[in-house]
C-alpha cells in the first residue's frame, strides 16, 4: 500500500485504548456495547418482488451488461454466482479468518493496528464516529499478509499467507471483469479511459481486504455489527458466511437483509464509483446487524491507484448534464472519509 493512502488514517485516533472484550464469555451486553444511536431508517418489508438482484455471470454478456447496470441504479448492490471463484477458495478463505478471529486476544494484539496504521485487528475502524462500540472485530491486510501471519501463527503462517495471496489473485480477476461489464453498462469501455492502462489492464490497485467477524451476541436487537456507512472503492466485493446479517438502505423501502446465498459473492457500489457515474450508480448505505451467531465476512474493496485523479465520465457529462463532483484521488477521498465519514461525498460535490 503506498504511503498516501495510509496516511488517510494518521492521526485519526480509534478507541483502541478500550480493553478487548472476550466476546465468547459474555452473557450481558455491556454498557459500551448497547447501541444508542438512533435508528432514522425503517426496517424494510421483505416483499418477495423485491430482493437483491443475483446476477449470473455464466450468461450471456450482452444480458449481464444491462442487469448489472439496472442493479447498479436501482439497488447499489447485487450479487453474483458462477463467478469462477473455486468454492474451495471462498471455504479456504473463511477458515483462514474463522482461525485468526478465534486466536486468543493476547495473540491477536500482537498485529493490533496502531492509531495511526492502516492495517492489522482492532476495533471497526468507524468506531471514532461513535460514542458506543461495535459487535465487531477486524483485521485489514493490504500488502503481503506475511509479517502479520508469522506473528499470528508462527507454524501455520505459511498455509494461511497462501490463502490470503490466491484469493486477493481471483478477486482482483473478478473485480477487474465487473468493472468492465460496469463501465460498458455506463457506455463507455476501459480502452477508452487513461488510467485503465495502455493494454485495458488496470494497473496498481490497491485494494484492502477487510476480514470482519461478528461474534454471537446475548442481545443481538440492542447491538450493532457494523454501523451504517458507504464504502470508498469503486465497489466491494464480500463472501458473507451462511449466517445472515448485511442489510442494504433501499429507497422508500428501508432496509433490506442480502441473505446469504450458497457460494454467491455480493457485490456493493462504492463512493468512487459514485463519483466517476456521476452520481448514475449512487453508492449504497449498508451495515451489519449483530446476531444470535457468530458471522463471518471477507470484504474485497476494489480502490484505484492511490494518487490518480478521477472524475465523472466524459460521456456522461454534457451541456444538459454537467459534472456533479470534482476531480479527486482516492487517498484524497480516504482522507475526507477518514475525517466526515458518511458526509465525504457531498465535500466533493460541486
Ligand atoms: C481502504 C479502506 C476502505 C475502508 C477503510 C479501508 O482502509 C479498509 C477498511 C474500509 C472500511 C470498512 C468499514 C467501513 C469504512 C467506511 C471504514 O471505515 O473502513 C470502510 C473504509 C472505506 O470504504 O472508506
Ligand atoms: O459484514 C458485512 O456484511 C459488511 C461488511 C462491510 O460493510 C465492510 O467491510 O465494509
Ligand atoms: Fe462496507
Amino acid at each position: 500500500m503506498s504511503s498516501t493512502l495510509s496516511d488517510a488514517f494518521r492521526g485519526k485516533r480509534l478507541n483502541l485504548q478500550h480493553k478487548l472484550l472476550d466476546f465468547t464469555s459474555l452473557k450481558e451486553l455491556p454498557d459500551l456495547y448497547t447501541w444508542t444511536e438512533p435508528d432514522e431508517y425503517p426496517a424494510g418489508q421483505s416483499l418477495a418482488s423485491e430482493s437483491v438482484p443475483v446476477i449470473d455471470l455464466d450468461g450471456p454478456t450482452a444480458v449481464n451488461v444491462n442487469l448489472i447496470g439496472h442493479a447498479c441504479k436501482t439497488w447499489g448492490v447485487f450479487q453474483v454466482i458462477n463467478h469462477g471463484i473455486p468454492t474451495a477458495l471462498l471455504h479456504n478463505a473463511m477458515c483462514t479468518s474463522r482461525s485468526l478471529f478465534t486466536l486468543p486476544n493476547e495473540q491477536k494484539l500482537k498485529v493490533a493496528r496502531s492509531p495511526d496504521a492502516f492495517e492489522g485487528y482492532g476495533f471497526a475502524r468507524i468506531s471514532s464516529f461513535f460514542s458506543k462500540l461495535m459487535w465487531y472485530e477486524g483485521f485489514t491486510n493490504v500488502g503481503s499478509p506475511l509479517d502479520h501471519f508469522c506473528q499470528l501463527w508462527p507454524q501455520d503462517y505459511n498455509m494461511h499467507c497462501n490463502v490470503v495471496e490466491e484469493y486477493k489473485k481471483e478477486m482482483k480477476k473478478l473485480a477487474e471483469r465487473l468493472m468492465c461489464l460496469i463501465l460498458r453498462s455506463l457506455g463507455t469501455t476501459r480502452e477508452d479511459i487513461k488510467w485503465a492502462g495502455l493494454n485495458g489492464d488496470f494497473k496498481d490497485h490497491p485494494s484492502p481486504l477487510n476480514f470482519n467477524y461478528y461474534p454471537a451476541c446475548p442481545d443481538p436487537d440492542r447491538a450493532m455489527g457494523l454501523a451504517a456507512h458507504t464504502d470508498s472503492s469503486l465497489f466491494t466485493i464480500l463472501c458473507q458466511n451462511s449466517v445472515s446479517g448485511l442489510q442494504v438502505l433501499r429507497e422508500g423501502t428501508g432496509w433490506v437483509t442480502v441473505p446469504p446465498v450458497s457460494d454467491a459473492l455480493v457485490v456493493n457500489v462504492g463512493d468512487m464509483l459514485h463519483i466517476l457515474s456521476n452520481g448514475l450508480y449512487p453508492s449504497v448505505l449498508h451495515r451489519a446487524v449483530a446476531t444470535r451467531k457468530n458471522r463471518l465476512s471477507i470484504a474485497y474493496f476494489y480502490g484505484l491507484p492511490s494518487d490518480l485523479q478521477i472524475s465523472p465520465l466524459e460521456n456522461l457529462v454534457g451541456p444538459s448534464q454537467p459534472p456533479l463532483y470534482r476531480s479527486i484521488s482516492w487517498s484524497e477521498y480516504l482522507r475526507m472519509k477518514a475525517k466526515h465519514f458518511n458526509k465525504a461525498l457531498s465535500f466533493v460535490r460541486v
